[in-house]
């Protein structure tokens, strides 16, 4: 579906649910296999959440976790510690080019027996579920923070728990608190020191209630939309001041944009009112990597020059990112260098008009450019994407005033 995407007033005035953070949900989820007697509050509605829920309860035989990459790494810790079952793990085309060899190492060295079904490296995954018996493991940590948080979720439920030393530069660092402290809140206890994590074995755990916060990446494009409008508020719920996910750290870097968020209860106001001071922003993007696009967006919109640094993971994700930002942002007239892990976007002041955003089966893709809308028409290609983390988001960007028209 292409959908034409466009807004005629500049002031905006909104209040919207954003579902729930999918790595929050899809933590708790593989918890609450292991332990039952978690219960969950505003699990997300996304495809990845939905079929990482579908996954545990087929249990078996062939499972298909389509484009989730954190359900992909999740799962095959699961099934390789869950003795006697038997599973292939498989996903879309382009999950079948995203690396797990450094997890499914780690699991084998552990004791897993899981096999490669095509390409050495990765999925799909053929898994038998054993009884692991290593309790210390090594993990290069520069590449992904889901292999770490993988390992981590299951760590209380082997014998003597799990020691884990990360290795190399740890990326997206805030994914492995995140995890830490969903275990500790469902009761585990661990500790994460420099380059060490640690998890204590739990046979059982007391009945707890854990609400999921919503998602702060899918907040993003709400911050982009306050940015490049003329004045805005946006209430969003639910949302806390102190998160446990990366991404909050929007709250800090609109600021550059002149959006201030607003903490009351438990939701945010963005407000926003004149012009943005900043006209080059510089930032790295290593903690938080999946708001990448929507602050490139941004600047593209604004005029901001910007350098955007500590993107290596983003080549790996569900497509190439940041050869796509390229390609599409040159589409509107700006001139864009990328490099293994950074982004430079030399922005243009009129930027062209009816371009037509291809989204490379990338949801972000498509939810980062919607706000340009706002300063251009355009047209979003396969515009259903977003459902992979935020099914309503086109229904919440119509509450906003954006006119969307399905033209295919
Ligand atoms: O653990 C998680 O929930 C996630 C970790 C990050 O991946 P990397 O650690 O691979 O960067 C992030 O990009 C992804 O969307 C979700
Ligand atoms: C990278 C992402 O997800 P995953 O790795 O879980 O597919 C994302 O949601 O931006």
């Amino acid at each position: 579906m292409t959908l034409s995407v466009s807004h005629t007033e500049r002031d905006l005035k909104g209040d919207l649910k954003i579902t729930g953070s999918k790595s929050e949900s899809n933590r708790l989820l593989i918890l609450q296999a292991l332990y039952p007697d978690i219960r969950i509050e505003n699990l997300s509605n996304s495809d990845d959440t939905i079929v990482l829920k579908k996954a545990l309860e087929k249990g078996d035989g062939i499972i298909d976790i389509h484009h989730a990459g954190t359900a992909m790494r999740f799962l095959t810790a699961y099934f390789a510690s869950k003795e006697g079952c038997e599973v292939e793990v498989t996903g879309s085309k382009r999950m079948k080019e995203r690396p797990i060899r450094l997890l499914v190492d780690a699991l084998q060295r552990m004791g897993a027996d899981i096999k490669y079904k095509d390409e050495a490296g990765y999925p799909p995954l053929k898994i038998r579920g054993k009884k692991l018996h290593v309790d210390s493991i090594k993990l290069q940590a520069n590449v992904s923070s889901q292999y770490v948080s993988a390992l981590m979720l299951i760590g209380a439920s082997l014998p003597n728990g799990l020691e884990i030393i990360l290795d190399g530069r740890i990326t997206s660092t805030p994914y492995i608190l995140m995890t830490l402290e969903i275990l500790q809140h469902a009761g585990i206890k661990g500790k994460f020191d420099e380059d060490r994590v640690y998890i204590e074995p739990a046979e059982k755990l007391e009945p707890a209630t854990i609400a999921v916060e919503s998602d702060w990446s899918s907040a993003s494009y709400f911050y982009s939309i306050a940015a490049i409008s003329d004045s805005a508020e946006i209430k969003l719920s639910n949302y806390r001041e102190t998160s446990r996910q990366g991404d909050s750290c929007l709250a800090e870097i609109y600021k550059h944009f002149g959006v201030r968020t607003e903490y009351a209860g438990d939701s945010i106001t963005l407000k926003k009112n004149g012009t943005p001071r900043a006209i080059r922003i510089n930032e790295d993007l290593i903690n938080s990597p999946d708001i990448a696009q929507t602050i490139a967006v941004t600047c593209l919109a604004l005029g901001v020059e910007c350098e955007l640094y500590g993107l290596h993971t983003l080549k790996i994700k569900e497509t190439d990112r940041l050869q796509a930002l390229k390609n599409e942002m040159e589409k509107f007239g700006a001139k864009v260098n990328i490099t293994n892990d950074c982004l430079q976007l030399f922005p243009v002041k009129n930027l062209n008009e009816g371009v037509h955003v291809e989204t490379y089966n990338d949801h972000r893709m498509a939810m980062a450019f919607a706000p340009l809308a706002l300063k251009v028409p355009l047209f979003v290609e396969d515009a259903d994407v977003v459902s992979k983390s935020y099914p309503d988001f086109w229904k919440d960007l119509k509450k906003l005033g954006f006119k969307t028209t399905k033209t295919t």
